[in-house]
């Protein structure tokens, strides 16, 4: 009979077995991510370790970044909840034994016999809220447990953060630059970096302040809304009009119906060809394109949306897009608006929004002037920001490549570093300041200002007393002694949660929803104070450590660091 303590191993709540029942922990979204997805020097060491009897010996771990991305001061942290899937399912198959054993022949059967046993029940995992603003070298998350299954951690740990933060960071610098009031669609899919980087980057970009995606699979697996519109092969797949078979549009309505739409939509034509807010602005439109339009409002007259693109975007796509949008106006319908994918988008756009407002006064058309304007090709921040510059009309942006392959930066640069073992505070020392690892188990402190903004993070040592409202405490930079000052905060966050408490009876918190982790990040971007986010020369948020912290960390720096002999 499967016991109690079976069952709840198999949901993943190992941890809950002597605290209140906490709702079950779903496997890893993508399944290529097992005890496997390491490299092999995890392995190495952990049958090293196992080899010492250092295995079960209790290390911490802080995983962090050390350089914000993007040239900017800020980063959005993501990839938590899969971390926390992999550790409450993390468990060897027996096939997965059986692989090692063959690429690890030197290893005695014991360790094999010891990998079998393992799994993350005596592991500890804090962290910071996902979709949370973060800093470099504040630890995002603080990993406790056996060293050899810590270790084993490492790789994917760094894995599932690296680009969830890169990406989100990425999308919300472009939310950032569009400001809040414009549509941003993620349309990165053909051009990510295989299916989990475009899996990926459809829901971070999502959680970074995207509206939509335009990847069903994502859309049906994280619940993110869909958009979309319709290519340059579907333009010019026509060849006329007379294609056209199924003429006959009911009216939004369903009282009346129009025996043939296609002929509304040429009269529509020649008025706006006549009309004399238009005055030679165009000729004889492109009829194959005006074919594909007619044949996209006939299958969704809710939605219609147009490509102006195809042939020229004032001579005929704008034009043919309004001829069909006037004639499903007529029955009651109003047309969503068009995309432009190609040329000076400003100018385009800008060109666009007079002829839907010049049609909107000559024919008395309400609401027809603000008519929805896509753009997209190859956008990014730099250009979003150039547009915006320019002056433009556009209400919505579409964007692939640049945002989902995270372009101008292709990785965060997200480490794992020991900081305690038995108790022991550890650090990596290197001959470059900034790869120096801040040791100690620590606890780390977001601390707001008179004004509601956030002034400092400060991290001190677990047992040191915590930060408090209105007490002064001295915040020094870990490495530069000059640098230092004294904060009254206000208000005091405490960063590190526990979200896989292992042994410890800590509660552990609830993975958030999509939809929550989401709003938390566009909550936490809010709260930052405008020079920490601009883009050009922002300035750098203070990350300090407690003067205690800052003394230890130079003591154990001279007695670790080797006196050189001058000859
Ligand atoms: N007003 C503008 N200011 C700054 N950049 C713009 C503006 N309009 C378009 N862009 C950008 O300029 C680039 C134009 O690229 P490119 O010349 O390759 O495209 P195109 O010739 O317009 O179209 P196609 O993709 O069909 O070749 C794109 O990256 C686009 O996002
Ligand atoms: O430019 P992105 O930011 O990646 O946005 C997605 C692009 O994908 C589509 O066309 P595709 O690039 O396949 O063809 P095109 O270059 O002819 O537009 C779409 O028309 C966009 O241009
Ligand atoms: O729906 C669109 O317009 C779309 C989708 C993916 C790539 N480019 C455009
Ligand atoms: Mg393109």
């Amino acid at each position: 009979m499967e016991t109690r303590m079976g069952k709840m191993m198999k949901m993943g709540s190992i941890a809950e077995a002597n605290g209140p029942p906490a709702s079950p922990i779903a496997a890893a979204t993508n399944p290529m991510v097992t005890p496997l997805l390491t490299d092999q020097y995890q392995f190495t060491m952990a049958y090293a370790y196992w080899k010492a009897g250092k295995h079960q010996e209790r290390a911490v771990f802080d995983l962090f970044f050390r350089k914000n991305p993007f040239g900017g001061e800020y980063t959005v942290f993501c990839g938590l909840e899969e971390c926390i899937r992999f550790v409450a399912n993390f468990k060897f198959k027996e096939e997965e034994i059986s692989y090692l054993q063959s690429v690890l022949p030197e290893c005695e059967d014991g360790f094999f016999e010891y990998l079998r046993e393992i799994d993350c029940s005596d592991v500890e995992v804090h962290a910071v809220p996902e979709g949370s603003v973060v800093f470099p070298k504040i630890p995002l998350m603080r990993i406790e447990g056996p060293v050899a299954v810590v270790q084993l951690l490492e790789t994917p740990f760094v894995n599932l953060v690296n680009f969830a933060s890169l990406v989100t960071t990425n999308a919300a610098r472009h939310r950032l630059v569009a400001g809040k009031s414009k549509g941003l669609l993620e349309f990165g899919l053909r051009r990510a970096q295989g299916p989990d980087g475009a899996m990926s980057a459809s829901k971070y970009c999502y959680i970074g302040g995207f509206d939509a995606t335009s990847n069903v699979a994502a859309g049906k697996l994280f619940g993110i809304p869909l958009r979309g519109t319709h290519s340059h092969a579907f333009v010019s797949s026509f060849l006329s009009v007379n294609e056209i078979v199924g003429r006959a549009l009911q009216t939004c309505d369903g009282l009346a119906t129009c025996k043939d739409f296609v002929n509304l939509v040429q009269t529509w034509l020649s008025k706006l060809q006549h009309a004399v807010s238009l005055p030679g602005l165009f000729g004889d439109t492109n009829q194959s394109e005006l074919a594909a339009f007619i044949s996209y409002a006939l299958a969704f007259p809710q939605n219609f949306l147009a490509l102006v693109d195809t042939y020229n975007v004032m001579r005929s796509g704008v034009p043919n897009f309004c001829a069909v949008a006037l004639a499903l106006n007529d029955l009651g319908y109003k047309a969503s608006g068009i995309r432009l994918d190609s040329g000076d988008l400003a100018y385009l756009s800008i060109e666009s929004r007079n002829f839907f407002c010049a049609i909107e006064k000559e024919f008395d058309i309400p609401g027809f002037g603000k008519t929805g304007i896509a753009a997209s090709n190859d956008l990014n921040e730099e250009t979003l920001d150039a547009l915006n510059k320019q002056g433009h009309e556009i209400d919505t942006y579409g964007i692939g490549t640049n945002l989902v392959t995270c372009y101008p930066q292709p990785a965060l640069g997200c480490v794992f570093k020991l900081v305690e073992i038995n108790n022991q505070p550890r650090m990596k020392l290197s001959e470059d300041v900034t790869k120096v690892s801040i040791p100690c188990k620590k606890k780390c402190f977001r601390l707001y200002g008179r004004e509601g903004f956030p002034l400092v993070d400060i991290m001190t040592g677990v047992n040191e007393p915590p930060p408090k409202v209105g007490e002064r405490i001295l915040c020094r930079h870990p490495f530069i002694e000059s640098k230092r000052a004294y904060v009254v905060p206000h208000h005091v966050e405490e960063l590190l949660k526990c979200f896989w408490p292992g042994k410890s009876g800590e509660k552990r918190e609830e993975l958030p929803s999509l939809q929550d982790t989401r709003s938390r990040c566009s909550q936490q971007l809010q709260k930052m104070r405008l020079d920490h986010m601009r883009r050009l020369n922002p300035t750098p948020y203070k990350v300090s450590v407690s003067g205690k912290l800052y003394d230890f960390i130079h003591y154990l720096w001279l007695s670790e660091a080797p006196v050189g002999e001058l000859e």
